[in-house]
């Protein structure tokens, strides 16, 4: 984190704070008064009940230059809000501040900290799946904040519009080690980022590789460094399961032509997790939009966990679009990557803290041991940082001792759907066959969602392939139950504290 300086607002009041996200940000007592007013007016005009279901968790990130900021927990909040209530809360900003011009609800990304736990590695998957970034820094839904630092070389952007978010600013071509397993990938990767778009060379760029091999990190950059080079450019990133949902609830809320017509206008479009672009209307409108792009000369980047040729479940159509460009592969690192990995992970826990150290035999070691991805080693690093905090001693054994589940497994535990629909059953007192019927009384509705809910939080699983496991279901339905739950949780302590126990049995059975 960074320290922002204070600065003066257009309305004449002091703010203060970083840059990192609304919590790190102390808007001034008159900023935060005005607000209140506004939030007692919502509550009056809306009544109680609907203002706590939208609003209860809305908090003021900025008053500044006209524009007043706000942000909420979820992405499916903040398009609730923006689609259902966005003139009201404007009419009321402008009767409290004539000189604003703009109000945005932004998506409190950066406050989702997990601890630094070997198992949280499913969940950064859930929150990278919500992400989208234009050139002007639009979010649709939560950033990868949980991943443990790596050098941060620009500001998170808080301004919003329709789409997008922020980039996760740690993943850089600068922090991405580079060697023999992905040096190609990463040479087509800056050649992309760097050339003009009338330029475009590789185009679509596919990059496959097996779980965390820095996929996600090369794709980052890549935006990054466009808008870098070419801050005009208008970037999207994105994963496959987030344009799924963009599509699902544009065509819900009946915008699916507006959201065509932003995504139509697009100069790079970066596609991340593939494999898990489901269904025939949305492929079709995913082939669509890629045609349109690379027959526009715009390009197209995409990466996934296996080649084109292999996405089974794509439509011959958008595999063979995807296979017309070049495909290239990023295989695991060797050890001299490996321990560069850690050692720029060491240099920036060091930049926060200057007190914290590792032996380099530590490091080497934990090189030589945890031989798979990026992601291994990420746990594992944070993992040496916690003991080391009250173990400054530490040994080799004990580090095998601690590090052992990965040396054996070489990943991480992973959490079986099985396991969670068995433990949330016995939890409300439901059977199996009841959660995965299509009984809709409440006292099975409940459970269903909160194991819905779970195994998209605690498994890398897709929503259709969760769907199909819950009676053959469609994605959309899983995705009520996740927003549902996510929603209701933040409202609601029992919940929340219902499901902090649910996932503990379901972590210790894992
Ligand atoms: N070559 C690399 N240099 C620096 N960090 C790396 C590299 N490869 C992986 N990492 C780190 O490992 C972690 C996992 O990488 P990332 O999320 O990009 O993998 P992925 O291939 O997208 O995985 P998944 O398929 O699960 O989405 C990240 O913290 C990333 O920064």
């Amino acid at each position: 984190m960074h320290s922002g300086a204070n600065r003066e607002l257009s309305g004449g009041f002091p703010f203060s704070g970083e840059i990192v996200g609304e919590s790190a940000m102390t808007a001034s007592n008159e900023a935060e008064q005005r607000f209140e007013r506004i939030r007692a007016q919502l509550k009056a005009r809306l009544g109680s009940e609907v203002y706590s279901s939208w609003f209860g968790r809305m908090k003021l990130v900025e008053l500044s230059k006209g524009v007043a900021r706000m942000s909420v927990p979820t992405a499916f909040l903040r398009s609730w809000i923006n689609g259902h209530y966005l003139d009201v809360i404007t009419e009321l900003w402008k009767q409290e501040e004539a000189g604003i011009l703009k109000v945005e609800v932004v998506v409190r990304s950066a406050t989702r900290h997990t601890a630094p736990d070997l198992e949280a590695a499913p969940l950064r998957k859930v929150a990278k799946q919500a992400q989208t970034t234009l050139s002007s820094g639009t979010t649709l839904g939560a950033s990868k904040q949980e991943r443990a630092p790596l050098t941060r070389t620009t500001e998170p952007d808080f301004r919003q519009n329709v789409l997008g978010s922020p980039l996760d600013p740690r993943y850089t071509f600068a922090s991405f080690v580079e060697g023999p397993s992905n040096r190609v990938a990463f040479a087509a990767a800056r050649a992309v980022a760097e050339s003009a778009s009338s330029a475009v060379r590789f185009n679509p760029l596919f990059l496959h590789a097996t779980v965390g091999l820095g996929k996600t990190h090369l794709l980052q950059a890549i935006a990054a460094e466009s808008l870098r080079h070419n801050p005009k450019s208008r970037v999207v990133y994105l994963t496959a399961e987030y344009f799924m949902w963009r599509f699902a609830t544009a065509i819900r809320d009946n915008n699916a032509l507006t959201l065509k017509e932003q995504l139509r206008d697009i100069d790079l479009l970066i596609i991340d997790d593939m494999q898990f672009l489901q269904g025939k209307s949305i492929q079709h409108e995913f082939c669509h939009l890629i045609n349109m792009l690379l027959d526009s000369a715009k390009q197209v980047v995409v990466a996934a966990d296996r080649p084109p040729s292999e996405l089974e479940s794509l439509e011959p159509r958008v595999r063979s679009r995807l296979n017309g460009g070049v495909a290239l592969e990023m295989a695991a690192p060797d050890y001299t990557m490996r321990l560069a990995m850690l050692k720029q992970r060491l240099a920036s826990a060091k930049h926060d803290d200057a007190s914290l150290d590792i032996a380099d035999e530590i490091l080497e070691h934990v090189a030589r041991t945890v031989t798979g991805s990026g992601r291994e080693l990420e746990g594992a690093f944070n993992q040496l940082l916690f003991r080391q905090s009250f173990e400054p001693q530490i040994t080799i054994d004990r580090i095998d001792e601690i590090l052992g589940h990965i040396y054996r497994t070489g990943e991480p535990k992973r959490v079986r759907i099985e396991d969670i629909q068995r433990i949330v059953a016995r939890h409300y007192n439901v059977s199996k066959t009841e959660l995965l019927s299509n009984r809709r009384t409440r006292t099975i509705v409940k459970p269903r969602q909160v194991a819905m809910y779970l195994s998209k939080v605690l498994t890398p699983r897709s929503l259709p392939e969760i769907g199909r496991r819950f009676g053959g279901r469609d994605h959309t339905t899983v995705l009520h139950a996740v927003r549902k739950i996510e929603d209701l949780s933040g409202a609601d302590n029992t919940l929340a504290q219902e499901l902090e126990l649910l996932r503990r049995l379901i972590n210790d059975q894992a």
